[in-house]
């Protein structure tokens, strides 16, 4: 067994809002991985970010991501980096997984001045968003396995066009 659906994609794109209206239409519990990776580590992302660096939350991340597969009966949301895992990327095959896509306008406006994300607090975060886009966009639609574009329409709508994609 294994979750009901994975979601994957950029910051902004809606994974964690999505997976939670997502699991309660589906009557499942929600496993956000950077939620999980706070759990595990009693330390919050931005905190392992600034304390220890990327590298070791991403090597926590992962874990966290072979947990999440673990589940059954539940919708995982993963953060926007860990598809960069290559470990990650193998294991998500042969899962239901959804590529929330977001564009760069939106993607920048849903993720404002970057509180919480480290990666996006930089001083110009449209930049950092378009490079990230750049870098990731491939690996989203590798591990995909059905792609919801999120642009312009509201959380409910993302849920109900993910619903009928599954
Ligand atoms: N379809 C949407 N339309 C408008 N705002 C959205 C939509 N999906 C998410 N948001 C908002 O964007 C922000 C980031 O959402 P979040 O779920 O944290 O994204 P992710 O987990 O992919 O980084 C939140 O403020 C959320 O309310
Ligand atoms: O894109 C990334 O590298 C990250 C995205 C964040 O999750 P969300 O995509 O849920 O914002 C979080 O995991 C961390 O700040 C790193
Ligand atoms: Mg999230």
């Amino acid at each position: 067994m294994s979750p009901r659906v994975v979601l994957v994609g950029p910051p902004g794109a809606g994974k964690t809002t999505i997976g939670r209206k997502l699991a309660a239409r589906l009557e499942l519990r929600l496993v956000d991985t950077d939620q999980l990776v706070e759990l595990q580590s009693g330390r919050t992302v931005p905190e392992i970010f600034t304390t220890d660096g990327e590298a070791t939350f991403r090597a926590l991340e992962e874990r966290a991501v072979l947990d999440a597969l673990d589940e059954d009966e539940a919708v995982v949301s993963l953060g926007g980096g860990a598809v960069l895992s290559e470990r990650t990327r193998a294991a998500l095959a042969g899962h239901t997984v959804v590529f929330l896509a977001v564009g760069m306008a939106e993607g920048v406006r849903r993720t404002g001045m970057g509180v919480g994300r480290p990666l996006l607090a930089g001083i110009n975060p449209r930049a950092t968003f378009k490079a990230m886009l750049d870098a990731r966009l491939g690996l989203y639609r590798e591990v995909a396995t059905i792609e919801v574009v999120t642009d312009g329409r509201s959380p409910a709508a993302v849920v109900d066009a993910v619903l009928a994609a599954l």
